[in-house]
This record gives C-alpha cells, sequence and structure tokens, in this order.
C-alpha cells in the first residue's frame, strides 16, 4: 500500500514478489492478496467513510492502515475484533502510540455499520446526482463512471460492469497454435476457454509453474486479446503467396506471440498460414520483450508515426495502440485512481497519428486493426471515425462477422468486449480495409 502511494507501484507487480520473497504461501497469499488488492480497489469507498469518521486528516501511513482496515470491515469476513486489533497494531509499529489510538476510535466508528448502511450517508443521492452516487458506491472514480455509461449507452449494465470491475479475474492463458495445445494446459490443470479456440483459463495456482507458459509455447494473455487478434487474421486478403503483416505498437508481445504463431502455423478456423510478421515497438526495453516472446517474427525498435517501412507493404496491420487502460482496470487495482482524464487528449492525437499510419502502411485491399483495452469513446469510436473520414480510401468492415462465436459485441460495424458481458477485459475492435 505504502508503495503504490509513495513512489506509485504496480500492486500487480510488486505483491507477487514480495510474497515469494517472504515465502508467504496458499491461505496466507490469498489473504494478502485479497487485502491489498481490495482495498485499493476500494479506496474512493474508504476514504469517504474515514473522512466521516474522523476529526482530523490522517497521516498517509496511518491512512493507508485505516484503508485496509475498512475493507476488513466492510468486505471481508473478518471478525471485526480482528480486524480492529490487527489495524491498530500495525499503526502502533509503524507509527506509534498516539497515532494507535487514533486508529482504535475511527475504526471502531466505521465497524458501528455495515457498508450496506454507510453508502445512503457517503455516497451522493442516486436521484440528485446517479453518476456520484455509483461512484462512491462502486469505488470508481466519477469520470470513469461517466465514460463507461456513455459507452455502454446507458445504465442498464453499468453496475452490472462497475461490479465486474471489483472482482479478481480468472487467469486466461493462450496455447500458441503450431506451439502448444490447450489440452497441454489442461493436463496442467487449466479448463478450455469459452470463445478462443487457444483459450484456457487457469482457477488457481501461479502460471509461471506451468511448463507451455515457462517456455513462451504459452502465456497469460485475455481472450478478447486472442480474439481481436483472430479477427484480424480471418478477413480475406487477395495475395498470391507470402503475405506480410505488421504489429506496429507490439511490447510486451502479447498478441505478436500470436499472430507469430498463426502466421507461421495457421489457425484451423481461418489462415492457412505462410505469412511473415514485422513486430515494432517504439521502446526498445518493450520490443526486447517482443522478441523474446516470437519464434519467426522480424522485432523492430521503431516510431510507429515515422515508420522504418515503405507506405502500402503490408497484407494486414494491427494497431493496438496505447491508450487509457480503462478496460483492464479489474487486472491493475490501483490503475482507476492514477488515470486522468487530462491524458486522453494527447492520447487521442497519438491514437489518430498511429492509425493514420497504419492505414498509409497497408497495401490496397489489406486490412488494418484498430484496437484499444478502453472502451472509452474518445479513444474508439470518435478516433477511427475521425480518421477515417478524412480519407476515402478506407472502408469500414463489421468486426463481429469476424467474431461469430461471441454474442454481445454491440451494435456493429465495431466490435466491443465487456467484463460483464464476456469475462474479458473491455476491448474495443474497428477493422478497416484500404480500397483497392
Ligand atoms: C497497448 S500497448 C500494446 C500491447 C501489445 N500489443 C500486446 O498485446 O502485448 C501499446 C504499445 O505501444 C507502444 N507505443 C507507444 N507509442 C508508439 C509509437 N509511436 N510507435 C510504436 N509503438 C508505440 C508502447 O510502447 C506500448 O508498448
Amino acid at each position: 500500500m505504502r508503495a503504490v502511494d509513495e513512489r506509485d507501484a504496480y500492486a500487480n507487480l510488486l505483491l507477487p514478489r514480495l510474497l515469494r520473497e517472504r515465502g508467504i504461501k496458499g491461505r496466507d497469499a490469498a489473504l494478502a492478496t485479497e487485502l491489498a488488492y481490495g482495498t485499493l480497489r476500494g479506496l474512493g469507498t474508504y476514504d469517504a467513510i474515514i473522512e466521516m469518521c474522523s476529526d482530523r486528516t490522517p497521516d498517509p501511513d496511518v491512512r493507508d492502515a485505516l484503508r485496509l482496515g475498512a475493507h476488513q470491515l466492510l468486505r471481508m469476513r473478518v471478525p471485526p475484533h480482528a480486524a480492529v486489533g490487527t489495524t491498530v497494531d500495525l499503526v502502533r509499529l509503524r507509527v506509534g502510540p498516539g497515532a494507535a489510538k487514533f486508529a482504535n476510535a475511527v475504526l471502531r466508528k466505521i465497524a458501528s455499520r455495515a457498508l450496506e448502511d454507510w453508502l445512503p450517508i457517503v455516497a451522493p443521492d442516486a436521484a440528485d446526482d446517479p453518476v456520484g452516487h455509483l461512484a462512491v458506491s462502486y469505488g470508481h472514480p466519477r469520470w470513469i463512471v461517466s465514460a463507461f455509461r456513455d459507452a455502454l449507452g446507458g445504465d442498464d449494465e453499468l453496475t452490472d460492469l462497475l461490479d465486474a470491475d471489483n472482482a479478481r479475474p480468472l487467469v486466461t492463458l493462450v496455447a500458441r497454435p503450431g506451439r502448444s495445445s490447450v489440452k497441454e494446459l489442461e493436463d496442467a490443470g487449466a479448463i478450455p476457454g469459452r470463445y478462443s479456440p487457444y483459450a484456457a483459463y487457469l482457477p488457481e495456482g501461479d502460471p509461471g509453474r506451468i511448463d507451455a507458459v515457462a517456455g513462451t509455447r504459452a502465456a497469460v494473455q485475455d481472450e478478447a486479446s486472442q480474439l481481436v487478434a483472430l479477427a484480424l487474421t480471418r478477413v480475406p486478403v487477395q495475395r498470391e503467396g507470402e503475405e506480410l503483416w505488421l504489429d506496429m505498437c507490439a511490447g510486451p508481445g502479447g498478441k505478436a506471440g500470436l499472430l507469430d504463431a498463426v502466421a507461421t502455423h495457421g489457425d484451423p478456423s481461418g489462415f492457412p498460414g505462410g505469412a511473415r510478421l514485422v513486430a515494432a515497438d517504439v521502446q526498445y526495453h518493450r520490443a526486447r520483450l517482443v522478441w523474446q516472446t516470437t519464434r519467426h517474427a522480424s522485432v523492430v525498435t521503431a516510431d510507429g508515426t515515422e515508420p522504418a517501412w515503405r507506405p502500402g507493404v503490408f497484407d494486414r496491420v494491427m494497431l493496438d495502440a496505447p491508450c487509457t487502460g480503462l478496460g483492464a482496470l479489474r487486472r491493475r487495482p490501483e490503475a482507476r485512481w492514477r488515470r486522468d482524464p487530462s491524458g486522453i487528449a494527447e492520447l487521442g492525437r497519438l491514437q489518430r497519428r498511429l492509425l493514420g499510419a497504419a492505414l498509409d502502411a497497408v497495401r490496397p485491399g489489406g486490412v488494418v486493426a484498430y484496437v484499444t483495452c478502453s472502451p472509452h469513446l474518445a479513444e474508439t469510436r470518435v478516433v477511427v471515425g475521425d480518421v477515417t473520414g478524412r480519407r476515402d480510401d478506407v472502408e469500414q468492415l463489421d468486426a463481429r462477422d469476424y467474431l461469430p462465436e461471441v454474442d454481445g459485441l454491440g451494435d456493429g460495424p465495431y466490435a466491443q468486449f465487456w467484463p460483464h458481458r464476456h469475462g474479458t477485459d473491455a476491448m474495443f475492435l474497428a477493422l478497416l480495409r484500404r480500397r483497392s
């Protein structure tokens, strides 16, 4: 908690390391993970309740301990005396006896009500301020609730989505075609995925212990990430001989890993195999990760907006654009509090430039997949609409036609995945063909 607050650490990277280093395993590791991730997700709600119960602003150390205590008292089945006792002990140890007394008083007030009784007190009234009400009740910043509501086109599924964001996601694996198989992952304890022919869900345990994952023949990859890459490979393009593909923003290499395998070995439900993949990323260290993940791809460090390749040479281009990542909040517990809507305009300019460059890179008749791991309209439809509106050489395909195994992707021509509908990240896909 302190590392996340003080040095912007990523909890999902730091915590597994801390657990390993300290030899914390099994149920203790599960408890520590729920404490850290659950507390970070619910910060907005807990801070509002803590403020209501305190007569002064707590120091950062004390505030983090109170947040941990609030999560145990309000959302976990920890007995109240244990939640209060351990939190007070922690404050005494880290800060001192005065602060421990203060923490004890605040926690006792928090413990006096259940979460459903606190929410009407701390959250704005639903009738006056529906977005503010949901923001506090479901632990999301207000601007994100608004963005989700706009992207969903209304309120009907909004609470389902916010709930899904607060739930622990299943670990999804991809068995890279030609290199591993779902059967191999099943033998290691995974369950076949719902949509992607290469997906398997791992109900428990560390994916790193699976041989196929350790050997990069399989990897951890969200199912929607797999499907948007497969959709790009399923669009027919007329070409005799080997196709040339580009993954323009490839780091760290999730989609490139799958594209590389399909390019080489083919996909029984679509592409027959026989393509070469060029994978680029502007950051050298991210390009290196792509290089480690792929087998046959040519990997380059390159800025997609200042291409290192000739225009009009690729048959298929994957543009998995840098974005806010609002579609993957369930994976990164603290991310929702760190993002800031002011960054969207600048990201939007980069997304437009990259999409223009992707369309220039593809040959007439070829196809571009524009993908974001965000459902925010300013990063999805608005970007695609602006860029295609300024060109007369682009035809938008109905992306849903290339994902026949998945329902509920929206009204088209885009495909929008949702955590509450599909159990995946909220990934967006537009498929654009360059006119011949
Ligand atoms: C959403 S991530 C891509 C994730 C990747 N496709 C995967 O599946 O693992 C976006 C990537 O774009 C890269 N990027 C940002 N600006 C870029 C640019 N101008 N040219 C190329 N890559 C860029 C970032 O370094 C980052 O690795």
